[in-house]
């Protein structure tokens, strides 16, 4: 059995459209699936859980941007018996670019009825003393989330996303957050054996999929296969040198720049001077001044082709 969870709004409104143009293929075909539709995050999360539970086993298919699938990787239980499908209808897609996802609709419902790879993907947690989050492509904590927690309250997106232009939300917030921010004390703990101080952060990122940000390949090597989590840290530098920096991390060439740091870990814990926005796979589930990142045992069971 096949269970769709849609989010119609994902992408200003492309996510019910996408959902229009697939189900009747999946009716022609004769093929046994339930749609739900999302309402937000903690539904979405509960919903999938309940499916998880009481449907496995099962194939899940989520329509929708990152945040959807962050919202039911959040509710995923019983994972061994349980395969994840995904049809990208957001305006980011990091996960399908760091995947090579087919992103045509119909395509990529002819994968996940016809699959020819599934594979095992490690997935990552985030803890802070208020929250956890499980997450599949990044976390992070300063600018980058800042620019996720802008986008989230952008009036321009809706615009942009009708005009295909959705990653110009990014870009523009971006370049708003650039002067805007301010770069706290911060101190990384790696595996519980490496201390590294930061005099002034930009921003720190884990990440399980080599982008973020609409593009941006700040973990060039990020592997979901293999055992470890990729984590960029990024100190303060001027704001001009960021500039130039940031459209090299498109190609995954900013790693040249001096104040750029990439590390592999299990386990990471940050602590900055003052709270900060955190996010996973682009949603924002609060400020914290320490979150710890960490390798779950679990591992997803994805169609990629
Ligand atoms: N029916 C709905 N209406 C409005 N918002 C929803 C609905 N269902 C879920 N959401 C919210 O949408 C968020 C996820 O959006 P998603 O990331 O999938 O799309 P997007 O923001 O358009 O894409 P991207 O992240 O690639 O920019 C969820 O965290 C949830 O809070």
């Amino acid at each position: 059995m096949y269970y769709f969870i849609i989010n119609p709004n994902s992408s200003s409104g492309k996510g019910l459209l996408i959902w229009k143009s697939i189900e009747p293929v999946l009716k022609e075909r004769n093929v046994d699936y339930h749609p739900f539709f999302t309402k937000d995050r903690e539904s979405t999360a509960h919903l999938v859980k309940r499916l998880c539970t009481e449907k496995a086993p099962a194939t899940i298919v989520a329509v929708g941007g990152d945040g959807t699938v962050n919202d039911v990787l959040n509710g995923l239980a019983n994972f061994e018996n349980i395969t994840f499908g995904y049809i990208p209808s957001g305006s980011g897609n990091d996960l399908a670019r760091g995947l090579h996802l087919e992103t045509d609709p119909e395509k990529a419902l002819e994968r996940i009825l016809s699959p020819t790879r599934t594979e095992s993907l490690r997935i990552a947690s985030v803890s802070t003393p208020a929250f956890s989050r499980r997450f599949l492509v990044s976390s992070g904590l300063g600018f980058d989330a800042a620019v996720c927690e802008g986008a989230l309250h952008s009036r321009f997106k809706k615009f942009l996303n009708q005009l295909h232009l959705g990653k110009l939300t990014y870009t523009g917030i971006a370049l708003k957050e650039l002067f805007l921010s301010h770069c706290p004390k911060a101190k990384l703990i790696l595996d519980e054996a490496t201390v590294v101080e930061v005099p002034a952060m930009f921003f720190t990122a884990a990440m399980n999929l080599p982008y973020e940000g609409g593009g941006f390949q700040f973990c060039p090597k990020a592997d979901p296969k293999d055992d470890r989590l990729d984590l960029i840290l990024v100190e303060k530098m001027p704001k001009l040198k960021i500039l130039c920096l940031l459209p090299t991390a498109f190609f995954g060439k900013h790693t040249r720049f001096h104040g750029v740091h990439i590390y592999t870990f299990k386990e990471a814990t940050l602590i900055t001077e003052r709270p900060l926005f955190l996010h996973t796979d682009g949603e924002i589930p609060g400020k914290t001044m320490e979150a710890t990142w960490r390798l779950l045992s679990e591992k997803l069971s994805m169609i990629l082709e």
